[in-house]
């Protein structure tokens, strides 16, 4: 028994003293150690993993900068920058920066081999190769091959919300169907064919859930990746998030049925990639084809459905804001849905778009990049050496006061637009400011691919939204819920909807 007792206590003794050695050799070692930071930061990661898992770290990084100055030390080796013109050398299209191993935890192993996306991948060489036969299909003129798309999928959300809450006078928790909307919208867009959610009117399939339980597990682990190793990537048992098993079988089987029956009476992303393997067979194969059908799903519905929460919910917590916006839609005379044309024309949908992304970017962590050999000089002088990496938060960069303005917790869309008093030249040159730091999608040769069709969707949702319904919060105390687990998601925006008054 005292053999036991004596083993447990040696066994313990010797975990603590690796944990203390492993903090000192990150304390003796850490290259930052002259940057300023929480205690913590300068001997291990685990306070941020934990900062990350509580689900704000946008507002730990926003406090830090405020009290410690544009650059911080957030782990032994990572830094984060919160001065916006920094943007540009970080994320440098020349010579581009490495991605940390922050995303090495979005890799999946198959059949033990570790398997990259566009998205995780620390190969600029394979990235740039694999992307560059698709690149195209993402510009703003090519999204608009897929606007009838998003038509039908906001004909049928028109239909579901009649049918549920405005015929019932329920009230509608549209929280909840933005998100069932943005799903669909994506997998019509890259099918054909939704997936059946906002039909369901409830997740009780478990998608939503699971890719919300994969982006938790995500935040945190990313902030320490080498946990992964041993969570996710063990050659055992993997201990680690939920997969994406639903969504590969559902692009499995929509491919193998397309393959079988032919193109479709009108074009979708998935008919675009099978020309693509065709004109690049060196490059794309049909593991290729399913990787890029999954990006467009998992990388491009809850980020869609996070602009268009925070654009509803912060329209309607300003009447003055809902009132102009009315005004504005009313004025451009538009149908329903409003077309991507239409809503080109409206500037101040745009200048509400633009505010609602800024004010709640849908990415609330730090992208790290790894600075190269030769170090970097930072604007008050300071150096950071080759090896460290380098984060920026678009929580952080979007609420610099310099670039955007005061008031950069409050949602004003006219900062977007000409001010009384003010030239075109100096608008011009205010305006240019803004979208130079604007970090919504990232920077440089990582920046996100469907940011357009991202604004494609949004913007119709919104303009269509207001034209057809009057919509007000189902009280005006009613505050939402925000989780910042990589992508910043909203709850509880419940409202009513009633049919516009001569509409
Ligand atoms: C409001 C909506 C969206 C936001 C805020 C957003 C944000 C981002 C950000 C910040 C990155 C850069 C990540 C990094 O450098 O670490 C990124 C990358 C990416 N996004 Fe998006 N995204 C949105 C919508 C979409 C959509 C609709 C799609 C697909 C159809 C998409 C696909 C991708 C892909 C494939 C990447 C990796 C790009 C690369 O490394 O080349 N995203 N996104």
């Amino acid at each position: 028994m005292s053999y036991l007792v004596d083993t447990v206590l040696n066994l313990a003794l010797s975990a603590v003293v690796l944990v203390l050695s492993t903090f000192l050799w990150n304390y003796l070692r850490s290259p930052l150690k002259s940057f300023p930071g929480p205690a913590p930061a300068s001997f291990t990661n685990i306070w941020r993993l934990v900062d990350v898992f509580k689900g704000r770290c946008d507002i730990t990084q926003n406090d830090l900068h405020k009290k410690l100055g544009p650059a911080v030390r957030m782990g032994p080796n990572v830094l984060s920058l919160s001065d916006p013109s920094m943007v540009g050398k970080v994320f440098t299209t020349r010579n581009p920066w490495k991605k940390s191993n922050m995303y090495m935890i979005n890799d999946v192993m198959v059949n033990g081999v570790r398997v990259s996306n566009l998205f995780s991948t620390r190969s600029e060489e394979w990235h740039s190769t694999s992307i560059r036969p698709i690149k195209s299909l993402y510009s703003m003129t090519k999204v608009q091959d897929f606007e009838h798309h998003v038509d039908t999928t906001l004909n049928f959300l028109m239909q579901k919300l009649e049918e549920r809450f405005i015929n019932t006078g329920k009230p509608c928790d549209m929280a909840d169907y933005l998100l069932y909307f943005a799903w669909d919208a994506m997998s019509q867009i890259t099918f054909g064919k939704n997936l059946g959610i906002l039909e369901a009117g409830n997740d009780d399939r478990k998608f939503l859930h699971t890719s919300s339980r994969s982006l938790d597990y995500f935040a945190s682990v990313s902030q320490m990746p080498e946990l992964d190793r041993v969570l996710d990537k063990n050659p055992v048992k993997r201990l680690g998030p939920p997969t994406f098993g639903w969504a590969i079988g559902f692009s499995v089987d929509a491919y193998t049925k397309r393959m079988a029956e032919g193109p479709p009476a009108t074009t979708d992303f998935l008919e675009k990639f099978i020309e693509t393997k065709k004109k690049h067979p060196d490059i794309v194969d049909d593991n290729m084809v399913v990787t890029y059908l999954l990006s467009n799903v998992l990388a491009g519905s809850d980020t869609t459905a996070i602009t268009m929460c925070s654009a509803m919910y912060n329209i309607l917590k300003n009447p003055k804001v809902h009132q102009r916006l009315n005004e504005e839609l009313k004025k451009a005379n538009v149908t329903v849905p409003v077309s991507w044309k239409a809503t080109q024309e409206i500037p101040y949908l745009d200048a509400i778009m633009r505010e609602a992304m800024r004010i709640h970017p849908g990415v609330g962590v730090m992208m790290e990049r790894i600075v190269p050999e030769e170090g970097l000089q930072l604007p008050d002088g300071r150096f950071v050496p080759g090896g460290a990496a380098i984060g920026m938060n678009p929580w952080v960069i979007t609420r610099d006061e310099d670039v955007f303005g005061s008031d950069t917790d409050m949602f004003i869309p006219e900062r977007w637009l000409q001010q009384a008093g003010e030239t075109d030249e100096d608008f011009e040159a205010r305006r240019n400011k803004m979208k130079v730091a604007d970090f919504v999608f990232g920077a440089g040769p990582r920046m996100c691919l469907g940011r357009y069709l991202s604004q494609l969707e949004s913007y119709k949702l919104i303009a269509t939204m207001f034209a057809q319904y009057d919509i007000e919060l189902e009280s005006p105390d009613t505050e939402w819920k925000i989780i910042n687990s990589w992508f910043v998601r909203q709850e509880n925006i419940p409202v009513i909807i009633k049919e516009k008054v001569g509409a």
